[in-house]
């Protein structure tokens, strides 16, 4: 089937429609098994199939690059000027829609843009379908295409990822001797495993887990990196931008009072406080030149998730006129939750230390329709899926108090997310 591949020597042009739908099942049961877009909370969000246009964006030369987004938005701009739309609804995420996944470091390959043949949207309560095509070509995608029941993902082997737990701790104990010398003040350290299935894992039935676990989290899945992140980048509707900061953990506790206790140890934890006011402060810098009127609560609050807690402060903030939603991403990422303070510090510490690609994990992840609003979340608590292979990641914020076996637990706990959606 014909693709628009938006390269700069190109003119593409889309034909898109949207039209109310009179349903209100589960978005997640109208995707087909192959190659399955998403965005989802509490039942609404965006699914989507099918590729009408793709945009691949190449590593950048440059270390702290920006250049994936510039691209992405130029060649957002270019499919969306041209795009011959006929929008009966007109909401958020109605019309053209492209879904995004970009590289952690911009040295990495693989950040990509797709407008889906067809994308079934929910948004208070009302439901719309929109289906894209190359203009002139065969309309787009079958609206209603033939779904077969997710398939369990079977039985697992497990391996080690680039570097071992143990491995990982060590490395996470050098950070820590190196922030003690003042190299820098904090570094988000992740780790990586591996699982192997029998058959190609049906990212549908990783989703419906997921979804159902994660209520609060955004379900994800964009060209194979599939998650329920608790942390939203961005939200942008007109010219409001919201954000969640998150920095902070503890795991939730067996019974109640362990719990309560875990929650009481964390919101008085200096260690934890202190990280989280790095991420608030590294968030208002970046909104200062792009944003007026911008607000975070003087306390983070508690976010509750099936499988930790953490310190979350909810901000908000008024987009200057002329700023695009990539631009805002583009200096936004990477935020001290995922890379670190001073951040090009962190992120070369990242490189050395880490040892591995992180891919998309870590990355910013979401949609965005042609009037620009969309939502980004940070690609967390996910994994790659490749055929039969699910590269699961996790990671962790360390500072000067940080104690290696404590963030190997950590670690361990994020995972738990993925490896828990794996499992049948
Ligand atoms: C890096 C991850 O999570 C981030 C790190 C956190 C922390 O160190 O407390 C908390 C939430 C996220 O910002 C991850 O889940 O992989």
């Amino acid at each position: 089937m014909a693709v628009v591949r938006a390269t700069p020597n190109q003119q593409p042009s889309l034909a898109v429609r949207t039209a109310p739908l009179e349903e209100d099942g589960d978005l997640l049961a109208r995707l087909p098994a192959a190659a399955p877009l998403a965005w989802l909370r509490r039942g609404e969000g965006l699914v989507g199939w099918g590729e009408a246009a793709r945009v691949d964006l190449p590593a950048e030369a440059a270390a702290q690059g920006t250049a994936r987004f510039a691209e992405a938005a130029r060649a957002l701009r270019r499919l969306m000027d041209r795009a011959e739309v006929d929008d009966g609804v007109r909401v958020p995420g109605s019309g053209p829609v492209a879904f995004g996944g970009f590289t952690f470091d911009a040295r990495s390959g693989g950040s990509a843009l797709i407008v889906p043949r067809v994308v079934v949207g929910r948004r208070g309560g009302r439901s719309w379908i929109t289906t894209a095509a190359p203009a002139g070509g065969p309309p787009g995608g079958d609206p209603r295409p033939d779904v077969s029941a997710p398939a369990p993902v079977g039985p697992l082997s497990w391996s080690a990822g680039v570097l071992s737990a143990d491995a990982w701790g060590a490395a996470v104990g050098a950070a820590v001797e190196r922030i003690r010398a003042g190299e820098l003040e904090k570094v988000v350290m992740a780790r990586d495993v591996v699982a192997a299935a029998e058959r190609p894992v049906d990212v549908r039935t990783l989703l419906a887990r997921l979804a159902r676990d994660y209520p609060d989290c955004y379900t994800f899945s964009v060209d194979g990196m599939v998650g329920a992140t608790p942390e939203l980048l961005l939200r942008r509707e007109g010219d409001e931008v919201a954000s969640l900061v998150l920095a902070g953990t503890r795991p939730r506790g067996a019974s109640p009072e362990e719990d309560a206790r875990l929650a009481a140890e964390l919101e008085e934890s200096a260690k934890d406080r202190e990280e989280h006011r790095y991420a608030i402060d590294s968030l208002r810098a970046t909104l200062a030149p792009l944003c007026d009127a911008v607000e975070a609560p003087e306390r983070p609050r508690l976010l509750r998730l099936a499988n930790v807690q953490h310190l979350a402060s909810p901000t908000r903030a008024r987009l200057r006129p002329g700023v695009s939603t990539l631009d805002v991403v583009a200096a936004m990422h990477p935020t001290a939750a995922v890379g670190g303070t001073p951040t090009a510090a962190a992120v070369e510490m990242i490189r050395e230390l880490e040892g591995m690609d992180r891919g998309r994990y870590a990355g910013p992840v979401g949609w965005i329709d042609g009037a620009g609003n969309g939502e980004f979340g940070i690609a967390l608590r996910c994994a790659q899926v490749r055929d039969r292979q699910a590269r699961l990641f996790s990671g962790c914020g360390i500072v000067s108090g940080s104690d290696p076996r404590a963030e190997v637990a950590e670690s361990e706990s994020k995972l738990r997310v993925m490896r828990e959606a794996l499992t049948d």
